[in-house]
């Protein structure tokens, strides 16, 4: 037996993918050690899609595109029920890395009822709660003993949270907060799972005492009975209705009508309310978001998985698609070996892997800024704010047209919900809109920049943090990229930090301008945000580059090593061609230093080619996590497109009740006419 690189091999598969995996040069399983951080994880994935595999009451029972949004609910919760009791057998206890792979298999990405229990109620509980509190409730919603989530947009307001509707008022005299929502826009609305599963929710509302109002604050509410799970007196609950997808997930509405809650379940780990209403301000103002940072945080390793599930989907279909031909005197060729199908699709495979490694580093800060907050250091809170506000709106909105790149090259059956093609869009796209609108949080990304950017305007440039000290740096007076014997990413590095400088000191120029000439603060920032999201977007950019840098430099393996540092060069001259209006409005890089760029591009898409199949392959997604007919790993995807569209519902029998009722009548009508 001979032992490929690539660990997908196996029997029986379709020949022209085998092809592609034996050319492959690197061994995918330690590529997936990087993806995924550690030799363990990968291993365990492994491990887990392997009892998964055996366990055929883990697996879907019929396809999810055949199936309504009431059946879907039932199988996502029976599985739920399934992985709750068998977890201990299936992953370690509180893994959230093992726990996170177990429900992409089995439960897949439209959500299930205990999504956000998980994704922000546990998180706000950890991390807002007192210890006290902890005992009270912590336990029993690890334990699964309460359902929850995370209620804090409304039908009229999502971003502005300091215009929330929902009061908390403080009742010294009974020692207790009168939640209510005074208008239909004070309704909660869109809070994942509180609709139909949640028996509890941290309700985020304007906390009222004695008549000042000290702004949004985070309550432990309970919603519904324990026992009859009918909802409590004074609630007022329910589902929002279909979405763009993710209809698993039963996103609601929420209303209070003088709903009464102990003083005692505000979350008072950082702010404390005494019983005659003194209040006790927290270490800073925006502690009480870290629910949402939580998330942030950790949707960029999210969304890069939903784009590598699309770009492994495409990939695959590609390398096993024949139409055409390139040499006339040839057979039919896959269509992979075009170069616009390659442009299509190597740029987002060297993407994914950026995000991923940048999304690595930022679920380790989260983690350092959680601990050293829960010791009262708040001073890396700023940049982990801006870090993620960035990262979370670039990766989605790349991620999102990744996709649909990814759909597209997969021609009419991307179209197919065979594909699945449609639900990875249209549950990743929902990132570039929840956690913040993406417009929304590169502003505050934005507020971070301008203030850097006063610093260094104001000659302290010596106080900028790490993220944003290259803002002081002085720039070469033009790009060396070409211009060095041995061009490296260092001369790219230097080009996208003149790119981000140039446009993060122009823009806060526009913004102090406009107040220099009379504006007020809100107004020049408005008649300047156009241009101070291009600069949030080009930090972020340098920022996932370097952090890919970063990742290289460390792999030790000289097989990975290479292949990353194709993709690296793949990327960073993709990137570059992408931003070259910034680069060329002032003569930094110049059009013969573009063709060169261009023409390494072309050069390493066709040094990735033997790779590509290996490459996705490398996040060794099962079967069963992509929900693809066109993705298979084993390429047999004409025979099982048939298959799927024979079990189509509409196929259960061949005149549907449609035709016997309005159909037949009409045609019978227009031939009765016609006599
Ligand atoms: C495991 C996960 C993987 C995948 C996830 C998959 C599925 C999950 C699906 C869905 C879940 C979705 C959940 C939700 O959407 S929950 C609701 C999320 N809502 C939002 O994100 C609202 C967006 N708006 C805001 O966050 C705030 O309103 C905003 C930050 C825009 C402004 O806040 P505020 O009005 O309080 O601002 P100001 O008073 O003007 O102050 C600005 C000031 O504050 C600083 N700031 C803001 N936030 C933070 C923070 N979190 N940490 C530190 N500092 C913060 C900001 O930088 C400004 O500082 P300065 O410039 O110095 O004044
Ligand atoms: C799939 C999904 C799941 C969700 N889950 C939850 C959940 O579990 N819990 C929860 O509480 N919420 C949840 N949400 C709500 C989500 O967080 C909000 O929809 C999001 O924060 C955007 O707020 P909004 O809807 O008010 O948008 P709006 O603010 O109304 O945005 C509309 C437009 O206005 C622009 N805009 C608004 N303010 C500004 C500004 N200051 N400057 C410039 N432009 C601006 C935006 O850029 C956008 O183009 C979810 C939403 C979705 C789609």
């Amino acid at each position: 037996m001979v032992h490929h690189q690539n660990k997908a091999i196996r029997e029986g598969d379709n020949p022209d993918l085998t092809a592609e995996r034996v050319t492959g040069t690197f061994d995918t399983h330690s590529m997936a050690a990087q993806i995924y951080n550690s030799e363990a994880h990968a291993r365990r994935r492994r491990e887990i899609t392997e009892i998964i595999a055996k366990r055929p009451e883990l697996h879907d029972t019929k396809p999810f595109p055949f199936m309504t949004r009431e059946e879907k609910i039932l199988e996502s919760s029976r599985k739920l029920t399934l992985i709750t009791k068998h977890m201990n057998e299936i992953i370690e206890p509180n893994n959230s890395n093992e726990m996170f792979h177990l429900n992409n298999e089995v439960l897949g990405i439209e959500g299930h009822p205990m999504a956000l229990h998980g994704i922000m109620f546990i998180p706000a509980l950890t991390a807002q709660a007192s210890e006290e509190q902890q005992k009270k409730w912590l336990t029993r919603a690890i334990n699964r003993e309460i359902v929850g989530t995370y209620a804090q947009t409304e039908l009229g307001h999502g971003t502005n949270l300091q215009n929330l509707e929902t009061t908390a008022t403080y009742d010294v005299a009974t020692q207790e907060f009168v939640l209510h929502t005074p208008t239909i826009t004070g309704l909660k609305w869109w809070p994942g799972n509180l609709g139909k599963s949640s028996n509890y929710a941290v309700v985020v509302a304007l906390m009222f005492i004695k008549g000042k109002n000290y702004g949004p604050h985070t309550f432990m509410v309970p919603l519904r009975d324990e026992k009859t799970h009918q909802p409590l007196k004074g609630i007022t609950i329910g589902d929002i209705g279909p979405k763009i997808a993710y209809n698993v997930t039963d996103n609601g509405f929420l209303g209070f009508d003088h709903y009464r809650i102990p003083r005692t379940n505000l979350l008072m780990r950082h702010t404390r309310v005494e019983p005659d209403g003194t209040y006790v301000k927290p270490p800073h103002a925006k502690i009480n978001y870290s629910a949402m940072v939580h998330v942030r945080s950790h949707m960029i390793t999210g969304q890069a998985i939903m784009l590598s599930y699309a770009l492994t989907i495409a990939t695959r279909y590609s390398s096993v698609r024949r139409q055409g031909q390139i040499d006339t005197t040839q057979p039919e060729v896959k269509v992979l070996e075009y170069q616009t199908q390659q442009h299509r699709l190597f740029p987002y495979i060297a993407r994914a892997y950026a995000f991923v490694f940048a999304g690595a580093e930022t679920v380790k800060l989260y983690e350092r800024v959680l601990e050293e907050v829960a010791t009262g250091n708040v001073s890396l809170m700023a940049d982990l704010h801006a870090l993620t506000s960035g990262l979370k709106s670039v990766v989605s909105h790349y991620t999102a047209q990744g996709i649909e790149q990814a759909r597209m090259a997969c021609g009419g059956h991307g179209y197919s919900q065979a594909s699945y093609m449609s639900e990875i869009f249209g549950v990743a796209v929902g990132g570039c809109t929840y956690e913040g609108e993406n417009m929304v949080m590169l502003l505050q990304l934005a507020r971070y920049l301008v203030k850097s950017a006063s610093l260094v305007k104001t000659g302290q440039s010596s106080k900028l943090g790490p993220l944003v000290a290259y803002l002081g740096a002085k720039s070469d007076s033009t790009s060396l990229i070409d211009r060095t014997p041995t061009t490296g990413f260092a001369e790219y590095v230097k080009t996208f930090q003149h790119i981000a400088r140039r446009q993060t000191l122009k823009a806060a120029d526009k913004f102090f301008g406009l107040m220099e000439k009379g504006e007020k603060r809100p107004i020049a920032w408005n008649k300047s945000s156009v241009e101070l999201n291009r600069a949030s977007r080009l930090h972020t950019r340098l920022y996932i580059v370097e952090a890919f840098v970063r990742r290289v430099e460390e792999v030790a393996d000289p097989r990975l090593k290479e292949v990353l540092t194709d993709l690296l060069h793949l990327h960073v001259n993709y990137e570059l061609l992408d931003m070259s209006t910034y680069a060329l409005e002032d003569g930094f890089v110049s059009s013969s230093q573009l063709d060169y760029v261009r023409d390494q591009l072309y050069f390493y898409l066709a040094k990735i080619r033997p790779n590509a199949v290996s490459l996705v392959d490398s996040w060794e997604f099962s079967d069963q996590e992509l929900r693809s007919v066109l993705g298979r790993r084993d390429g047999h995807v004409y025979e099982n497109l048939f298959a799927w569209a024979k079990a189509s519902p509409l196929n259960k029998t061949d005149v549907l009740p449609s035709v016997d009722k309005y159909l037949k009548p009409l045609m019978e009508s227009a031939r009765a006419s016609k006599l």
